[in-house]
Parts: structure tokens; sequence; C-alpha cells
């Protein structure tokens, strides 16, 4: 098996929740791709760092990053493969608010001004969140190359309104499920 069906393999094994639950966006849906169980796995982590990269490669950005939590290890996997390819690939972290005290910060981590940036998530619903980032890196003075996210569930319309290349490792085809 290559990375991204061995990646498939642990995220079907690992993420994947069947049962009532209530979304990001507030919808409820009947199940639930829990990808933090993979993101922080020891197994899995690895793949996700190499399936991202992978997948990416020729948007040519050198900071990957999103909107904290979920993106949070997407990004740093990511930064961990690449050195393992001999490539700097810096992350950094979009905070939901921005914070009072301290540098007051809202993305944290290297500076990302003037940068390509690729903005990160570990799955995309109505692309909420991920559209969140984007917006706090070009406030930031960022140049967003792209979206990349492991797992698509929806949000087809907001994220092609954004006009920025969009990249899923698997969509809910390559899970089994039918219903979005
Ligand atoms: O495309 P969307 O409709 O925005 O939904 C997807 C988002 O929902 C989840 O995060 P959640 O909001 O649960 O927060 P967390 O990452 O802090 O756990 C997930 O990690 C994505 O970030
Ligand atoms: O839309 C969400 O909130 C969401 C869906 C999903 O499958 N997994 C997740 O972590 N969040």
């Amino acid at each position: 098996m290559n990375d991204r069906e061995k990646l498939l393999d642990e995220i079907k094994k690992k993420g994947v929740v069947h049962g009532r639950v209530v979304l990001s966006s507030g919808k409820e849906a009947d199940w639930y791709v829990d990808l933090r169980r993979i993101t922080l796995d020891g197994v899995a982590a690895p793949l996700v760092g190499r399936v991202m990269l992978d997948l990416t490669e020729d948007l040519g950005y050198d900071a990957v990053g999103g909107l904290t939590l979920g993106a949070d290890p997407v990004a740093t996997a990511m930064l961990h493969a690449a050195a393992a390819r001999g490539r700097t690939l810096d992350a950094f972290v979009v905070r939901k608010a921005g914070k009072a005290h301290g540098l007051q910060r809202r993305v944290e981590g290297p500076d990302v001004k003037g940068r390509r940036v690729l903005a990160v998530e570990d799955t995309t619903t109505t692309g909420g969140s991920v559209l969140t980032a984007v917006e706090a890196l070009r406030e930031a003075g960022a140049e967003v190359v792209g979206i990349a996210t492991i797992v698509h569930r929806g949000g087809d319309e907001n994220l092609a309104a954004t006009g920025l290349p969009y990249r899923s490792a698997y969509g809910l085809a390559d899970l089994g499920i039918t219903s979005a």
C-alpha cells in the first residue's frame, strides 16, 4: 500500500464515528470524522504529513497552517515531513479570536507577512473555518496560494468563491459514506 492508501485505511479504522452529532456550523449529521484521532496518532500523523505535501507540492508555498485546533497538527505533520525530505517549511496557527495580552497576534509562529502560504484543515464541511483562516492570513499580509484539507465533506460553493486552488486528499466516496 502507498501512503495515501495507508492513511485512508487509518482514517476508516480510527476516525469515522457513526451517530447523531452537531457540527461546527450548527447543522446535524449522522456521522463524524474525528481527524484529531488521526493527526495526533503516532502511526497516522507521519502519513498525514507526506500525503498533504504530495497533494500540494506544485502550489509553491513556504509556510502552512490554519484555524486552530484541527489544522494545527496537520501543519506540523507537514513541517516534519518536509524536513525529512530536506525542505524547510514553517507552520503557523490562526487563533479563533485575537488575544488582548502578549503580542496580540492573531497568526502565531514565524511571520507570514509577504510570504506564500497554504491554508490547511483536517476536514471541511461548510468551509467556514478555513475561510476564516484565509481572511486572517490576508489581514496579516500573507499571500494565500491555496487551501487543502484531508477529508472533504462539503462547502464547495464557499471554497470556489475564494478563487483559490482547493485540494482534498479524500472525499465521502473514499470513506464509503453516501450522505453528507
Ligand atoms: O467547514 P466547517 O463547517 O468550518 O467545519 C469544519 C471544522 O469543524 C471542525 O472544527 P471545530 O469547529 O469543531 O473546532 P476545533 O478544530 O477547535 O475542534 C473541524 O476541525 C474543522 O475545522
Ligand atoms: O463540521 C464539523 O464540525 C466536523 C465534521 C466532521 O466530520 N469532523 C469534524 O471534526 N468536524
